[in-house]
């Protein structure tokens, strides 16, 4: 399995090794060992129920682990000295309904110990600035998801790990959002996002592709491409899966 390192020979923004996870009295992940490199855009891609949002709350440290280590900027995931430094989005927005864009954001700054400046920025940055006086309960799934992503970019962390930031968006706001992910990785940030849907996988710089708890796959997308001799990710992923299997189902 991958265990790449980053080209500048930096300490990976993750690392994760031999990663076993119990949910439901089930093993659902089974000893994953990656590293995510600092300033990268990785993405976590694979079927429903593959473990994508398990890897993530393991990274965040908000899930209980049966096995291995999961070391985030240096320190063990979920340490208190990691709280402002890593960005978490859930993939079901977590916002006040009876607040507006601009008051949720000042609470989660005033929470997260972020500058109240920071406020005007995110809400910038995710293109909410015409209803940031609207209250959420009001917005759209869109506009809700980009509030979401918002609270996540508060305090600028330098890890910023996004469940399914893109569900439910029209295309030209998905385009809008890689682009504000890729700008915030060219800013030195590290971003892990997840996704099912293949044809966003191509975005990123680096792909972990998961199938019922495993990673089938760590490479970047060209890599992918031309190690399977697939036209597109999509094929790419149904040969790993035959390869690994001997059956695509
Ligand atoms: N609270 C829970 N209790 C027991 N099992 C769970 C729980 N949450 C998830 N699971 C199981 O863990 C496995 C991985 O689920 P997970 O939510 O991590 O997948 P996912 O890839 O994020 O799926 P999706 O894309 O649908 O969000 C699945 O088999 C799921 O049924």
């Amino acid at each position: 399995m991958m265990s790449s390192s980053p080209a500048s020979g930096a300490e990976p923004a993750v690392s994760v090794r031999d990663l076993r996870v119990v949910r439901g009295g089930r093993e659902v992940l089974h000893g994953l060992t990656f590293d995510v490199p600092r300033g990268s855009i990785v993405g976590l891609l694979g079927p429903s129920g593959c473990g994508k949002t398990t890897l993530i709350r393991a990274l965040v440290g908000v899930q209980i682990v049966k096995g291995g280590t999961v070391t985030v900027l240096g320190a063990p995931a979920g340490s208190a000295g990691l709280r402002r430094r890593v960005g978490y989005a859930t993939q079901s927005p977590a916002v006040y309904a009876d607040l507006t864009v601009t008051e949720n954001l000042r609470y989660f700054a005033s929470v997260l110990s972020a500058p109240r400046t920071d406020v005007e920025r995110v809400i910038d940055e995710v293109g909410l600035g015409g209803s940031r006086h609207q209250t959420a309960v009001t917005l759209s799934g869109g506009q809700l998801s980009r509030v979401n992503l918002a609270v996540a970019l508060l305090g600028a962390p330098e890890l910023i790990v996004l469940d399914e930031p893109t569900v439910g968006l029209d295309p030209v706001l998905r385009q809008e959002l890689w682009e504000l992910f890729r700008e915030l990785a060219e800013r030195g940030a590290t971003l892990v996002v997840s996704s099912h849907v293949m044809d966003e996988a191509g975005r990123t710089d680096r792909l972990l592709l998961m199938r019922e708890g495993d990673i089938l796959a760590d490479g970047t997308p060209d890599g992918l491409r031309s190690r399977t001799g697939a036209a597109d990710l999509e094929e790419a992923f149904l040969h790993l899966i035959t390869e690994k299997s001997g059956s695509p189902t």
